[in-house]
């Protein structure tokens, strides 16, 4: 009876209670799942009577699942010594204010605005803290059973993948060769599924011939790599050691290693040596001809068509696009790339899933594409995984991070934390997202509340654009019956291709707004991530071992410095823009605790200013013989104090807890200072300018270090964790604060022994002041350091002029009485 019960209800395409205490679920991919409502039998008298349809119900279920086993596993992590750090830093936090509120309002003392700017800034301390709190709280993990997918046999869904690439000199062509190369060769039942999509926003022809080159190497390593089960298939660090000889792989497995590394070698060395001029004859590139980087039409090219190929052999298509430029369009830098590849893909092979990498980032777990399949395919609500993204993790990283942009902490700490409420946010690479995601579909539970139906063919161009083919292909993905185009014939799509790849395609259309990667912000991705989030849909982090995907971290201070300028200008556009998480929990659907946590990142740049005054306090009252601090002999000198104490150690227990040194710690804990400072400040101030309409924001593009076979990055430089500099004005601020608390500190100490005034005047420094002071120089000893070095090592001397006209000025107008 229940079996036909459950037949009926699944032939009617019923959810839900199908008969007293019994509820059907039915996930996407058809699993069966069938709950009893247990709670009811205890009320009812015939309880054995039901509980004998609760075992059989059991059984139905489990038949027609086919016995199928989980997919993932979602596992709440504890935190429960961490939850009462979190408090006792807060409290402290409080009990700080509350006393200097009370200071404040004492008659006796006399009214001193240091004091006033301190609890402005510490009340804005214990918000950033709050948020902090909430962001890492309830913490989770996503397990995944790679295995199981296999076992069950299903066909899985295809997957197009995409490269970005914007400047050959920056991003050196091997890179993204490399890259290309570990995805072309991951693991997949059917290579034909799976399509990768290069776009190079460089119009090079050298990039170009280089993945023309990818294409005939692939055929010797992506076989290579599946025979010999190859960990890591980005060749350059395959490459970088040496052959596991001890392993059970033999003479001839050492034979084609060499061949192999051979092959790989005389590839690199063509296309670190390709010419343009010579590449440029050959009529195979006869389309670059001409063409500048900021004015071409597109260019696409099939440099490998596989639909011919058989099932388990073979490996992915492989196309070059270069959408259209002309300097009367803004092209919206990596979203602009992105919403093309997406369209380009659509008509091309139309995957439902999409993969985005930066072209630095290797797919370094060949069972990738898996994991990210248990974590689409394995929740009974696809609501759960709208994105499932990787932790970024970097090859070649320096020891102890000496730039502090190796974000490990960040990622495990935060970042399993978000993942715990709506989902991990979008980091721009290493994701998988659902294309009905991507075209702003709301989740499955809105549509049925919504309007059913499909969308018109008119309310489809207004959304997508006039291409019939991407308003099909759109219908299909929106619709849920997704039939890729594993038979197509790619080169009769070309031209199709290059019509949804002209830079003005996307007028009047929503692209870059509901549609695809969201305009507007320098960190599209995290804009991205939060209007997805918003429709309601939820994601989920994929942390796998080995990690899914590594990328290359910038070195040296100004790259470092710039891509964190970057990110905080990004984060800022979005918080003050129509798209603030605020709004977005206030009108949508982002989790109001979802929001907080996009707000800890949103902040980073809102913080500098709070920073930056609570760093000029200390020099300010040692040379103005003020205070901010209680006395050494005050009781509340101890509140200050314990909380300094409990915060670092705090923080280094983390840097423990995740398997790092102290020393990671320390150089993480003043890069954040030196960030704040330079980095965050200015991207304050240019998103300032830029409301006010005085400057526009672009994407600088990080320079990646060229890794030749030895895989740890080129660097021939004595310490490549020292810290380096150049005449940008971003190293201006930190120069200032780094000369003034030098001054400031000889001033004071110059003020207690040779006059010994300082215990004479009333409200002067005391020992907090002076302790503050040393710390804050120490925090910024790579600029105490960079004051007398020379070369890349040193401040140039037009930085160090301008803040010693700065410091001259602060000097003057905090001992002017
Ligand atoms: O006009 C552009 C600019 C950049 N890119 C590509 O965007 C990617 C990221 O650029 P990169 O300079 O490496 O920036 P990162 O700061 O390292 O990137 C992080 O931060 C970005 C947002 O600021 C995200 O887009 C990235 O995915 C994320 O890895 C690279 O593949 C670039 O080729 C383009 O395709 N077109
Ligand atoms: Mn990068």
């Amino acid at each position: 009876m229940l079996a036909a019960l459950i037949g009926a209800a699944l032939r009617k395409g019923i959810k839900g209670r199908i008969w007293d205490g019994y509820k059907l679920h039915r996930s996407d991919r058809d699993v069966v799942v069938l709950t009893y409502v247990v709670n009811a039998s205890f009320c009812c008298p015939p309880l054995a009577y039901r509980s004998a349809f609760f075992v059989a119900a059991a059984i139905a279920s489990l038949a027609m699942a086919g016995a199928r086993k989980k997919l993932q596993e979602r596992v709440a992590l504890r935190r429960t010594a961490w939850k009462l750090a979190d408090i006792v830093v807060l409290f402290l936090l409080l009990a700080l204010l509350a006393r200097r509120a009370a200071t404040l309002g004492d008659t006796s003392t006399t009214w001193q605005w240091p004091w006033l700017a301190a609890l402005v800034c510490e009340a804005w301390f214990t918000f950033v803290w709050l948020l902090t709190i909430n962001g890492k709280w309830s913490p989770v993990r996503f397990d995944t059973f790679p295995e199981h997918l296999l076992e069950a046999d299903d066909e899985l869904p295809a997957v197009d993948m995409f490269v970005t690439t914007a400047d050959p000199a920056l991003e050196p062509p091997v890179i993204t060769v490399n890259t290309v190369l570990s995805l072309l060769a991951v693991d997949y039942p059917d290579a034909r599924k799976l399509a990768c999509y290069v776009s190079d926003d460089g119009c090079s022809p050298v990039t170009c011939y280089a993945l023309s080159e990818v294409a005939a190497f692939a055929a010797l390593w992506v076989p290579f790599c599946k025979r010999h089960a190859v960990g890591v298939r980005a060749p350059f660090m395959y490459f970088s050691s040496a052959p596991d000889e001890a392993g059970s792989h033999g003479a001839d497995f050492l034979e084609s290693w060499a061949s192999m590394k051979s092959e790989y070698d005389k590839l690199a060395s063509r296309i670190e040596n390709a010419d343009e001029g010579s590449i440029l004859q050959d009529a195979e590139f006869a389309e670059f001809v001409g063409s500048e980087r900021r004015n071409h039409p597109t260019i696409i090219k099939v440099l490998w068509d596989n639909s011919k190929s058989k099932t388990g052999e073979g490996f992915p298509h492989l196309v070059y696009v270069s959408r259209e430029k002309s300097p009367r369009h803004y092209h919206n830098f990596k979203a602009g790339a992105m919403n093309v590849l997406t369209r380009v893909s659509a008509v091309m092979t139309n995957a439902p899933i999409m993969l985005n990498v930066d072209c630095d980032m290797f797919a370094n777990n060949p069972g990738v594409a898996l994991h990210a399949m248990c974590l689409l395919l394995g929740f009974d609500d696809e609501t759960d995984s709208g994105f499932v993204q990787a932790p970024q993790k970097f090859y070649g990283s320096l020891r102890d991070d000496p730039f502090g942009n190796q974000m490990e902490v960040l990622f495990q700490k935060l970042g399993g934390g978000v993942a715990g409420i709506q989902g991990m946010f979008y980091g721009g690479t290493g994701c998988f997202h659902r294309r009905k995601v991507i075209y702003g579909t709301p989740p499955p539970d809105t549509v049925k509340h919504g309007t059913t139906g499909s969308p018109s063919y008119k309310e489809l161009q207004m959304k997508f654009g006039n291409s019939k083919e991407l308003i099909d292909s759109s219908r299909s993905i929106i619709s849920g019956d997704v039939l890729a185009r594993t038979t197509a014939n790619m080169s009769s799509r070309i031209e199709m291709a290059k019509q949804v790849g002209a830079c003005n395609y996307e007028a009047g259309t929503c692209w870059g707004q509901e549609v695809g990667w969201v305009y507007g912000s320098m960190t599209e991705d995290i804009l991205t991530g939060q209007r997805i989030h918003t429709t309601g849909w939820k994601s989920v982090l994929m942390d796998t071992n080995p990690p899914a995907f590594l990328g290359c971290a910038p070195t040296g201070g100004p790259a470092s410095l710039t891509q964190f300028k970057r990110w905080a200008t990004g984060v800022l556009e979005i918080l003050i823009s129509k798209n603030s998480p605020i709004l977005g929990t206030i009108f949508g659907r982002l989790q109001l605790r979802q929001c907080l946590a996009y707000l800890i990142v949103d902040v980073w740049p809102v913080r500098a200013p709070f920073e930056l005054c609570y760093a000029l306090l200390g020099p300010f009252c040692l040379l103005a013989n003020q205070s901010f601090l209680p006395k050494a002999s005050d009781e509340g000198f101890y509140i200050p104090v314990a909380l300094f104490l409990t915060f670092q150690v705090y923080y280094l227990m983390e840097y423990k807890d995740c398997g790092l040194s102290a020393r990671a710690w320390w150089n993480n804990h003043r890069m954040q200072r030196i960030t704040s400072a330079s980095a965050w400040l200015l991207a304050f101030l240019t998103v300032l300018l830029k409301t006010m309409g005085l400057s526009e924001t672009v994407f600088e593009v990080t320079r990646k270090e060229s890794s030749t076979s030895d895989g740890s990055g080129s660097t021939n430089e004595a310490d490549p964790g020292l810290f380096t500099f150049d005449s940008s004005p971003v190293f201006i601020p930190v120069t200032v604060l780094a000369i003034l608390n030098i001054v400031a500190i000889a001033v004071g100490v110059w003020h207690a022994v040779v006059t010994g005034t300082v215990k004479g005047i009333h409200g002067g420094p005391g020992i907090g002041e002076f302790l503050y002071c040393c710390w804050t120089v120490l925090c910024f000893w790579p600029f105490v350091r960079g004051l007398v070095s020379r070369g890349r090592y040193g401040i140039p001397w037009s930085v160090k002029v301008k803040a010693g006209l700065i410091v001259g000025a602060l000097v003057h107008f905090c001992t002017r009485n």
